[in-house]
């Protein structure tokens, strides 16, 4: 059977000879958020496709509510809806016949189609070409196909990317609503004061290795109003051979700097 939720067990990526995620395991509860946090070429983007099952992992097994990668693949793919992080709309299709479009492959009635373009505020916007939308406006188009079917849990690839503050407050509420309703929730993110609001869990990479994880609120505990910028900081200035990013820094919500 397996438990329920998300279950990483010594996954491990290698791309034409370079491991570019080392072996790790994760285990995430139905009801709770996971933040992927790590500087560009991190592992962050491989770790989700291989999650979703677009990649194979080379080693080790990843579990969906018990379900292996690899077998009963519809089933597998039945409990996931998939953010990734450069997918294009065909530019010619509204947004209504786009979310349509989802909604019958879901084979989902037109009355959700219509929900979920209203629950991301594009519902003035749905004869609108999807080409002529701005880059936060296909965000929130893609994060309407990953919700359209509820699915019990949501793979994001940094979702917040191009939205502006509104939407990024708005994202963060939805995926809470999402959270409180017992579904789990995993998502790549630069904005460590986005996973400082919605995360539950962290987990932060570096080069395709997992350097620290655990509850976001231990790390806010232990650097106080630094919270996980200032915990990546000093993590990657640990890192051998690594520059010292300043990634993350000043992104927090009113913070000094
Ligand atoms: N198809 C591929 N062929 C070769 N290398 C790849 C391929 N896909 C990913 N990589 C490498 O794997 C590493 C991790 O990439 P990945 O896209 O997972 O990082 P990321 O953390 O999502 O980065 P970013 O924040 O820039 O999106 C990088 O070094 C990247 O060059």
């Amino acid at each position: 059977m397996g438990e329920k939720g998300l279950e990483w067990e010594k996954i491990s990526k290698t791309i034409r000879g370079n491991m570019v995620v080392h072996p790790f395991s994760f285990r995430l509860p139905p009801g709770r958020v996971l933040a992927l946090a790590g500087g560009n070429g991190a592992g962050k983007s491989t770790i989700l496709r291989m999650t979703v099952g677009l990649l194979r992992p080379t080693s080790g097994v990843i579990r969906v509510n018990g379900i292996e990668t690899g077998r009963r693949t519809r089933a597998y793919v039945e409990q996931i809806g998939y953010m990734p992080d450069d997918f294009s709309f065909s530019p010619g299709l509204t947004a209504w016949e786009t979310i349509a479009f989802f909604a019958g492959l879901k084979g989902l009635d037109q009355k959700r189609a219509r929900d979920v373009l209203e629950i991301v505020g594009l519902g003035a916007e749905r004869d609108k070409r999807v080409g002529h939308f701005s880059k936060g406006m296909q965000q929130r188009l893609l994060f309407a196909q990953a919700i359209l079917a509820e699915p019990p849990i949501l793979v994001l690839d940094e979702p917040t990317n191009g939205l502006d503050p509104y939407w990024v407050d708005t994202l963060a509420e939805l995926l809470v609503g999402v959270k409180k309703s017992g579904r789990s929730v995993v998502f790549s993110t630069h904005q460590l004061d986005v996973a400082e609001q919605v995360a539950d869990e962290v987990i932060f990479l570096n080069r395709g290795r997992v350097i620290s994880s655990g509850a976001v609120e231990s790390f806010c505990t232990r650097y106080g109003a630094g919270g996980l910028a200032a915990a990546f900081a000093e993590l990657i200035r640990k890192e051998p051979g690594t520059r010292v990013a300043s990634e993350g820094r000043g992104q927090r919500r009113g913070g000094s700097g």
